[in-house]
Order: C-alpha cells, then structure tokens, then sequence
C-alpha cells in the first residue's frame, strides 16, 4: 500500500511522503515507550521512597511532549500529502483522459473512470491523514511494548511475545472474513443504488408502459440480494468478532494467573504486577486496531492499484516525427475498420469497413449516404483519428493520419455529431470552447450561419443562457445549433457534418444547408445526412452499404446510373423527409 503510495506520487511526492512516514513512525514509537515508562512511575511511586520517582516522572514527560509535538506535525503533514495525493491523481487522470483511445471509453470504463476520479480520489488522499497514522501506531507501538517490558520482566515479556502474535492472528482472521462479507455485501449495495438509479432514470418509460404499479422486477431483486447480504454479515461476521473479545480476556487472565503466581512466591512486586497489566490493556487496544487500520489500508490499495491499472493503459499511439498536411484533402484508401471493443475481441469483430477508397478534393462538399449501420459514422471518427483503421489508409493533405501530430489533427477537422455534446455553462462558453479568443463578429458569423442567433434572441438571458448538464436545458434543435456553431467558430480546413441537421425544424434545415453550400467554397466537406436538399447539391455522393463504397458520382449521374441511389430518389417523390434505407430483399 505504501508503495503504490510511492508510486502514485511520483518523484515529487516522495519527499513529503518519506517526511510522513518518519513523523508518524516517531510519534507511534515515542508513545510506545511513554507507556513503558509508566511502569517505573509506578513502582517508584508506590515504592518506600516515592522521591525516586521525579527522573521518571522527567523522561515520562518528554516522551509525551514529544509524542504530542511529532503527532501535530505529523497529522498537519498527512493533510498536506493527502491533497497532493488528490492534485496528483486528478492531474494524471485528466492527462491519460487525453491520451487514451477513444475506443476505450466504453460505457463501463467511462462510468468507472467518473468513480476513480470522483470518489475514489477524494478516499485515497485521506489515507495518509486517517488510515497509515492508525495503522504505523497500531503496529509499532505493540513493538515497542513488548521491547520495554524485556526490561521490566522478562518472563512476562516472553509471555507477550507469545500472546501478541496469536491475538493478531485472531484479530486479522476475523477481519478477513468481515472484509469478504462486506465486499459481498458493498456489491449488493451497490447493484441496488444502480437499479435505483435506472428506476428513476426510466421513469418516463416505466409510466408510459404502466410499470409502476406492479413495481420494477429488476429493483426488487436487488434489493432482496442487498437484504440477504446484510444477513449474512450479521451471522457469518460475529463468530469472528466474538473470538477476539473471547482471545483478549483469555490472555488478560492467564497474565493474571501468572503475575499472581509470581507475586506469591515473591520474584514480582504488586507494583510491577499493576504496571504490566496496564502495558497490556495498551497492548490489546493497539492489537484491535491495527487489524482495522489494516482493512482500511488494503480497500484505499485496492483502490491505488485500479487507479494505477488505469494510469498504466498504454496511451494512443502518437508520431515521433510528425508531418504536416499540404492541403486540405482527405483520402482513404484500401480502408478496413473493425470494432474491438466489445468482450469478443478482435478476432472475432466483424468488419465494419471493408476496402473503402474515395478522395474528398479540397474546398469540395461530399455528401455520405447509406442505409443506418453502414458505417457512415465510423468513417467520419477515422478522418479525425478517434479510433485507428485496422487496414488501409486515411490521408489528410497527403499525410497518413497517423503521422500528423493529434493538436495538428485536431486543427484540421471540426466534426458536428448526432449525439449533441454540450458542457453545463453558458451558450456563450459552449460555443467558444472551439476558439477562445474568437472575435465578437466572428462569433457572430457563427451563430449567423447556424441559426444559433435566433435561439438566442428569443431567450431571456441571451448568450448567458446556462444550458444545464448535458445541455438538459435546451430543446434538441437548440442544443444542435449550438453545436454546428461550436463547429463553424473553430475555423478548421475540413468540417465533417455527421447527421447534423438531425434535430431541426424544415425550414431551419434549409437554411442552415444554404449556410454549408457557401462554405463549400473555403472548407472540405463531408456532409453525412438523409435529407435530399443537402445531398442533391454536393459535389460527389458515395453511396456506402454495408460498409463498402457502392456507388459514387454526383446526383445527376447517380440517378442516371439506376443504382441503389437511383432507386431510392424515385421513391423520394412519395416519403417526406427522406432517409435511406438497406433495400429489402
Ligand atoms: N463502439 C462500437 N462498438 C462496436 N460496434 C460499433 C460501435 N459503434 C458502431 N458500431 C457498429 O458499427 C456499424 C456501423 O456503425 P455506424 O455508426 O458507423 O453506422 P452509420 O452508418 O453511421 O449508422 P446510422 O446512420 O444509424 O448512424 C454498426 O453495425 C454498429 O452497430
């Protein structure tokens, strides 16, 4: 545990943490040996002359006086490591977010990763504070017990030296299985909050399907599994906890019996008797909370180590001699994409490109088209190196991906997604998260050509509008068109349109496809959408199905060709709104 202490920290920390870990040591010693001291306290005072107690008395008192000054530095040093503990974490966490794959953050490791760095953070850096001063106290001043009564009385030294390790082993067995029961227990706990959570997330759908009366199988299971793992903790942990009070009393007694013993045939004074016995109520008290102490410490490693595991994840691979594009054009060529995510593996992942080869010219608008699933969205997160390809290669003016640094790349491609995010801020913050120092007429332009500037005339607060976590506060159409603005105000050469226009009204959409029809003259555009009026006017179409570049040409030469396109713009005249759809069979 103090290891992966170590190692968290880093060689910064290491300084603090070995200054801790000397303070904590000496105070946990230093009282050890107060208590010893009592000993010739006593007897000197309950001895003929009780004058003989002052040097005693002297040595008792600086040991305690000591204890006291290292015990305050030491517990002022814990709180100092611990928040440099969690400025360490939240640093290195949030540099590794940066680094990682995007392929990594699976719903799971997401929802993990939120834990690390909330709760599980803020518990680790009480740990030098709350768990290792308990924990170094618990285990050396026993130590230091035992060593002093060597001095005293040897026979109940040996005794001790006996004693001592049987009550740890007691105590740490019983600890043990306290430690399995609550994981158990912890995890029920767990599953149920998570159903609790869903519960209320789904109320909408539980209501609408009337799901609510006869109660949420789900959530009702977990809490039966929660209340079974209570009782099991209730009859499985108290047989260990019993032994140890049961352990204590027998030493207790059988030191008694001895010292007694001793007493009678006169090689102990009563005084020396009365001491030990004291000695040893300490003794038992540090014994029962070393083994807490000790549970603590191995939940706050078990912590370190996810933490560590997380820290140690190789990052995305980024170029050693970076390259710049020489345009803005982008290529793919022979592309073949698989997930690798999911619990399958790669092996086993089905491709969901397969030998993809197109060029998007410079200053040029491609519209994406294809049926849902073909893998209009993957090709758009490989343009901007969200994930890597499994074969082939993507160019952006002529350099692979790979080999463009990821502030160059990210320089190059604005994306617009389906899934809008927005940060919990103001509209104004949102959108100048693409370019901070963006001029007032720029951001202006900006919200111009996305109809952003409309939302934001009709609500009171105008750009101060806080849009909620999530965007919660926003209607979707609105949250999009602060998204296609984040995307126009960052000002990057290539600008990817991934079903962008998803969530507006018509009349909206037809402006806002205007807007991008005029960009087309200074920007690379790649325009994945369904509805016609953005698609009809681009320069080129590809068709994509089931992950292979089908068709390609412009509109008129799509429908002359008689293809897929084709077959689908003639029906176009019958659906509104039209989408592409797998053809049926
Ligand atoms: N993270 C992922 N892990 C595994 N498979 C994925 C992942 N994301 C997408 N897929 C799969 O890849 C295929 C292509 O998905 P993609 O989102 O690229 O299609 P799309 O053409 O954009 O679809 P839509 O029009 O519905 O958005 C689908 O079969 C999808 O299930």
């Amino acid at each position: 545990m103090i290891r992966q202490l170590y190692r968290v920290l880093g060689p910064e920390g290491s300084r603090p943490l070995n200054r801790l870990l000397a303070l904590q040591s000496g105070a946990a010693v230093l009282q050890g040996v107060a208590f010893a001291l009592l000993v010739p306290v006593l007897q000197a005072l309950l001895s003929a002359d009780p004058d003989d107690v002052w040097p005693w008395l002297t040595a008792f008192t600086g040991c305690v006086l000591g204890y006291a000054a290292l015990q305050g530095a030491a517990l002022s040093g814990g709180f100092t490591v611990g928040s440099q503990l969690s400025r360490v974490l939240h640093r290195r966490l949030a540099d590794q977010a940066l680094r990682l794959p995007l392929g990594w953050f699976t719903a799971s490791r997401t929802a993990e990763f939120s834990r690390l760095a909330g709760q599980n953070v803020i518990q680790v850096m009480s740990t030098p504070a709350h768990l290792l001063r308990p924990f170094l106290t618990s285990l050396l001043t026993p130590v230091t017990l035992v060593i002093a009564t060597f001095f005293l009385d040897v026979r109940t030294a040996l005794v001790l030296l006996v004693c001592a390790p049987v009550l740890f082993a007691v105590q740490w067995a019983g600890a043990a299985m306290m430690r399995r029961l609550d994981l158990g227990r912890d995890a029920a706990a767990g599953e149920s909050a998570d159903r609790v959570l869903e519960y209320t997330r789904n109320q909408p759908v539980l209501r609408a399907f009337g799901r609510t009366a006869e109660g949420y199988g789900a959530l009702d299971d977990a809490l039966v599994a929660e209340a079974r793992a209570d009782r099991r903790l209730i009859a499985r942990g108290l047989p260990g906890l019993v032994s140890f009070t049961f352990a204590t009393r027998l030493v207790f007694a059988l030191l008694l019996a001895l010292g007694v013993s001793w007493q009678l045939d006169g090689s102990l004074t009563v005084p020396t008797l009365l001491a030990l016995l004291v000695l040893l109520v300490r003794l038992i008290d540090s014994v029962s909370s070393a083994a807490e102490a000790g549970a603590g410490m191995r939940i706050a490693r078990n912590t370190l180590e996810r933490l560590g595991a997380v820290l140690d994840e190789p990052p995305f691979p980024q170029p050693v001699e970076p390259r710049t594009p020489r345009d803005a054009s982008v290529e793919f060529s022979g592309v073949g994409f698989r997930y690798t995510d999911g619990t399958a593996g790669a092996a086993s992942a089905r491709p969901v490109l397969n030998d993809v080869t197109f060029r998007l010219p410079e200053r040029s608008m491609t519209a994406l088209v294809g049926p849902s699933g073909a893998g209009k969205s993957t090709v758009a997160a490989l343009i901007a190196r969200f994930r890597d390809t499994t074969e082939g290669t993507v160019r952006i003016g002529g350099v692979d991906v790979r080999e463009i640094a990821a502030d160059d790349l990210a320089a190059h491609v604005s994306l617009v997604f389906q899934d809008v995010h927005l940060f919990d801020g103001t509209i104004e913050e949102n959108v100048r998260i693409a370019s901070p120092d963006a001029a007032p007429d720029e951001l202006a332009t900006a919200a111009a050509m996305s109809g952003l500037d409309r939302v934001v005339a009709e609500l009171p607060d105008g750009w101060d509008t806080r849009v909620g976590e999530g965007g919660a506060r926003l209607s979707g159409g609105q949250r999009q068109r602060v998204s296609i603005a984040r995307a126009l105000l960052k000002e990057a050469p290539i600008l990817i349109l991934d079903e962008a226009t998803a969530a507006l009204d018509q009349e909206s959409e037809a402006l806002f496809a205007d807007a991008v029809r005029a960009l087309a003259d200074r920007k690379t555009l790649l325009v994945i959408a369904h509805r016609l009026s953005t698609v009809v006017h681009a320069d080129q179409i590809l068709v994509l199905e089931d992950g292979e570049i089908t068709e390609q040409g412009t509109h008129d030469d799509l429908v002359t060709a008689g293809g897929t396109y084709a077959s689908f713009w003639q029906r176009r005249a019958r659906a509104h709104g039209w989408r592409l759809e797998a053809a049926r069979p």
